[in-house]
């Protein structure tokens, strides 16, 4: 089985154990997102069922509009009831790296006014430990200015080297949907845990607006495997 169709088995499970009638679901972002919006919307009109979907990034409202399904915001539903999304990379306590494809800020705060994280992955991403298989590091999205002082500043403290993410297509750095950069953080392969606090650490440096840090926030995740079943892990 390809690493499509294992992340897609992954994306339909989660879409039929957690979607009902009237759920509002935050849409990650994503390739492995884009087999979970395709089943919400075969479901929506299989079932007919009605649901409110609140997008992560600019990538996820236009699945949303382009499967035909009812996009929302947070003004008007400031609370989901699950948000679905992907992973870069999931560790045995749970703890996620997300922001490979740069949507950490808008994925965390929907995240945050969800009942529920649940994560749709294909097994790369499940790990014991953070960086045993994705090696593009941790992202952190700052306020353009002050990327050289955060990047020296948590390199000074935790060691590592932090890369700002530059555009394929275009000349300079990648800008974010929210007009922030993106740092992505090497960190050395020392620090196995404490992730609740060198989250909360970075944080606090002026500048830095999130981190692809997610601790304590995945309740469930899916990993679809090579072959063709689905694996679980609860929080
Ligand atoms: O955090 C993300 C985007 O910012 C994605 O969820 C993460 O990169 C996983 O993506 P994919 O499903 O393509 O592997």
């Amino acid at each position: 089985m390809s690493l499509e169709q294992a992340k897609k088995i992954a994306a339909f499970k989660a879409v039929d154990e957690y979607v009902r009638n009237d759920t509002v679901v935050g849409v990650g972002s994503g390739s492995t997102v884009v087999y979970a919006v395709q089943r919400l919307a075969e479901r929506v009109k299989a079932e007919g069922l009605r649901l409110v979907c609140i997008p992560t990034s600019f990538q996820a409202r236009q699945l949303i509009i382009d499967a035909g399904l009812v996009l929302g915001d947070l003004e008007q539903n400031p609370r989901i009831d699950c948000a679905i999304d992907g992973a870069d990379e999931v560790d045995a306590d749970m703890v996620l790296i997300k922001g490979g494809g740069g949507c950490l800020l808008q994925e965390k705060i929907v995240a945050s006014c969800a009942a529920q994280l649940i994560v749709i992955a294909d097994y790369t991403k499940d790990s014991k430990r953070l960086g045993e298989q994705y090696k593009k590091g941790i992202p952190v999205e700052v306020v353009p200015m002050a990327y050289v002082p955060i990047r020296d500043r948590i390199a000074a403290k935790y060691g590592g080297k932090l890369q700002l993410r530059m555009a394929v297509a275009k000349a300079g750095p990648v800008v974010t949907d929210n007009g922030n950069f993106i740092l992505d953080w090497h960190f050395p392969d020392t620090i196995v845990n404490g992730w609740d606090e060198i989250n909360r650490d970075i944080m606090m440096i002026p500048g830095v607006v999130e981190t692809g840090l997610f601790v304590k926030m995945a309740t469930k995740a899916y990993f679809g495997l090579a072959d063709g079943s689905v694996i679980e892990r609860s929080a």
